[in-house]
């Protein structure tokens, strides 16, 4: 994984009221001095021009928007970030998202979609949405992930998404992902785990150059269900998941406790952790990787990559917005897109 992608990456706008917009323009401030890969953004110029705005003053810079093409983004990177017009207007400001959201930061995501299937993009890098926003606004995805794997489908056929959280200390995969505790005890089936822990195998393997990735697999119960009499779901679940798993040839281990399996010794002993549940998997990699862990999802016939957290309204439009995960997000999908011609 050493060369850039040649196509640019495809940013989404994500939340307009959220930090999309001010770590967009920070990456973009730093693109020099981090050899970063060039990409567009998708979304409406007259709010970035604003934010752009309030930004230049909070951090001391000139900030220039030049609106572009798909297919001219790349040679007007180095002067100006180049913004991508998807014909929705985006009226909310910092912190308040408004009746323009949702449809904004949806076209966005369709539009990126389009793009890299159409071999504009190299890779679509998609900025925080504010899911409850969407929600209210009568979207019917949990997140991006299976929104994307809809957008991606192919007669008909949508590809089961994969969410990975990857970081260079640690790797991490929710089996079940946004859905309550309770529904994801019910979703868990051994093939559910078997399906999952196959794409990651393979796509460690393609996407990350790992030859024979070790895959951790948790338990469910605290310490893996203590031979069954702290819960049973180890025995008739996950261990039939792991039988199948080997069977395949795929390194798989465990099922592990998942108190002790993110200690730093223990973390040396795989390349990506299988949990069963999204706060198994995400509180680790937040805890050990917030600053730099990206969100890829695995499982489509295109690359996806996002910074790990959210639209944090609480400094939206202030200039204190980290951009440093959506600085790996970027890097991490042109690696991909390299790694994958
Ligand atoms: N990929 C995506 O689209 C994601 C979207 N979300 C959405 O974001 C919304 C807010 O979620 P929260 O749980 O509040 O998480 P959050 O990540 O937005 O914020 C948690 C805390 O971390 C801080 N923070 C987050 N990113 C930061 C950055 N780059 N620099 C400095 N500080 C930062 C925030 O200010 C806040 O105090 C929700 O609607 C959630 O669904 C959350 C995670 C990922
Ligand atoms: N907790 C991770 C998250 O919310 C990202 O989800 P998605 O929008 O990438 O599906």
């Amino acid at each position: 994984m050493a060369n850039h992608a040649a196509k640019p990456l495809a940013l989404t706008l994500g939340e307009p009221a959220g930090i999309g917009p001010d770590i967009t323009i920070a990456a973009w401030l730093r693109r020099r001095e981090l050899n970063l890969p060039a990409f567009y953004l998708l979304g409406d110029e007259a709010l970035i021009a604003r934010r752009a705005k309030t930004l230049g003053k909070a951090l001391g810079a000139e900030i220039r928007i030049a609106s572009v093409t798909a297919s001219e983004a790349a040679a007007a990177f180095t002067e100006a970030l180049p913004v991508v017009a998807t014909g929705e207007r985006a009226t909310a400001e910092p912190g308040q998202p408004d009746a323009s959201s949702a449809p904004a930061a949806l076209a966005s995501i369709r539009q990126a979609v389009a793009d890299v299937r159409a071999g504009r993009a190299g890779a679509v890098v998609t900025n925080p949405i504010a899911k409850s926003v969407l929600y209210r606004a009568g979207f019917r995805h949990p997140g991006h992930t299976e929104f994307l794997a809809e957008l991606a489908a192919e007669d008909g056929r949508v590809p089961q998404p994969v969410m990975m959280l990857w970081s260079p200390r640690l790797a991490v995969v929710p089996v079940t992902i946004h859905v309550s505790l309770r529904d994801a005890l019910s979703q868990l089936t051994s093939e559910l785990i078997v399906s999952t822990v196959r794409i990651v195998a393979a796509e460690l393997k393609s996407r990350f150059g790992i030859t024979r990735p070790r895959i951790a697999i948790s338990g469910l119960n605290p310490h893996a269900g203590e031979d069954g009499s702290l819960g049973h779901e180890e025995q008739t679940v996950i261990a039939p998941a792991l039988k199948a798993l080997r069977n395949d040839g795929i390194d798989a281990r465990g099922p592990l406790p998942a108190d002790t399996m993110f200690h730093e010794a223990a973390r040396n002993n795989y390349d990506c952790a299988v949990c069963m549940y999204h706060d198994q998997a995400l509180i680790p990699i937040k805890t050990v990787a917030f600053d730099d862990a990206v969100n890829v999802t695995l499982g489509l016939p295109f690359i996806r990559t996002s910074p790990d957290h959210g639209t944090a309204f609480d400094i939206a439009g202030t200039g204190k917005a980290n951009p440093a995960s959506l600085i790996a997000a970027l890097q991490l999908a042109s690696r991909m897109a390299a790694a994958k011609t």
